[in-house]
């Protein structure tokens, strides 16, 4: 069964009724197509330097689980790749689905993955705050990396072993000393495009790096994601999976790759 009928039936109702930026020419997610994305040479390699004593904690926001970090000073940043400045990490989560054939934004050749992380960081040479950084063009670098089924990913563990903590909504634990790089790829290859929030206010201000290669996570792994809640303790229970936006029209942009 082809992604889209599913998937709109499976919308999470924040999406029940498609959410679009009235005017919007770069909204996210995208199907990626391989053959037409363009190789630039003038693109650099991503340098990521993150200090895991920046993480600070794992909430359920009710929409997926965000680990945070302390992002009052240029501690873990990312740097080069598409962008023009130095970026700041504030948060990384995940999108999921309920079985495997779906749970990613992004697709390849509109293939899907069972999962996508995203590193959001922000903007703060040009900006005071993440706030005013979400409102601008240039505000945010958000690196997505696609999950696929395979070997257990022992960075992961440690996260997944703190999930039954934050089953409901608004709930939040402690969690230091994790040093997210160990979920990004050692490999360079990426794409890049200019595109938006995937989540209200779903504004233009994204710079996206997705990176060509997926990690590898086992089933326990993805069962874990979705014991999470999207309800809060008390309420009547909905498991939290497919919390995904739907596919968005690429209008006139272009995918570029840092590999040939
Ligand atoms: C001030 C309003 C910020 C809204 C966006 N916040 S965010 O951390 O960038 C974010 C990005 C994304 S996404 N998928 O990277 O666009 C998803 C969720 C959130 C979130 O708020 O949890
Ligand atoms: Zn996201």
């Amino acid at each position: 069964c082809s992604r889209k009928n599913t998937r709109n039936a499976a919308l999470h109702p924040l999406w029940q009724s498609p959410l679009t930026i009235p005017g919007g020419t770069r909204q996210s997610p995208i199907n990626i197509q391989w053959r037409d994305s363009v190789y630039d040479p003038f693109l650099k390699p991503l340098k990521i330097s993150y200090d895991p004593t920046t993480c600070l904690h794992i909430w359920n926001n009710g929409y997926s689980f965000l680990v945070e970090f302390d992002d009052s000073a240029d501690r873990s940043i990312i740097v080069g790749g598409p962008l023009e400045n130095q970026y700041r990490l504030k948060q990384f989560h995940f999108h999921w689905g309920a079985i495997n054939d779906w749970g990613s934004e992004h697709t390849v050749d509109s293939k899907f993955y069972p999962a996508e992380l995203h590193l959001v960081h922000w903007n703060a040479v040009d900006y005071p705050s993440f706030e005013d950084a979400v409102m601008e063009g240039n505000g945010l670098a958000v690196i997505g990396v696609f999950l696929k089924l395979g070997a257990r990913h022992e960075g992961l563990q440690t996260l997944v072993d703190a999930l039954p903590a934050v089953r409901h909504k608004d709930t939040v634990i402690e969690f230091d000393e994790f040093d997210p790089s160990c979920l990004i790829p050692s490999c360079p290859d990426y794409w890049t495009y200019a595109g938006s929030l995937t989540t209200p206010p779903l504004t233009e201000s994204v710079t996206w790096i997705i990176k060509k290669k997926p990690i590898e996570v086992d089933e326990d792994q993805l069962e874990a994601f979705r014991m999470l809640l999207f309800t809060s303790d008390g309420e009547e229970e909905r498991r939290m999976v497919d919390n995904f936006r739907p596919l968005q029209p690429l209008m006139n942009r272009t995918v570029r790759s840092s590999f040939r």
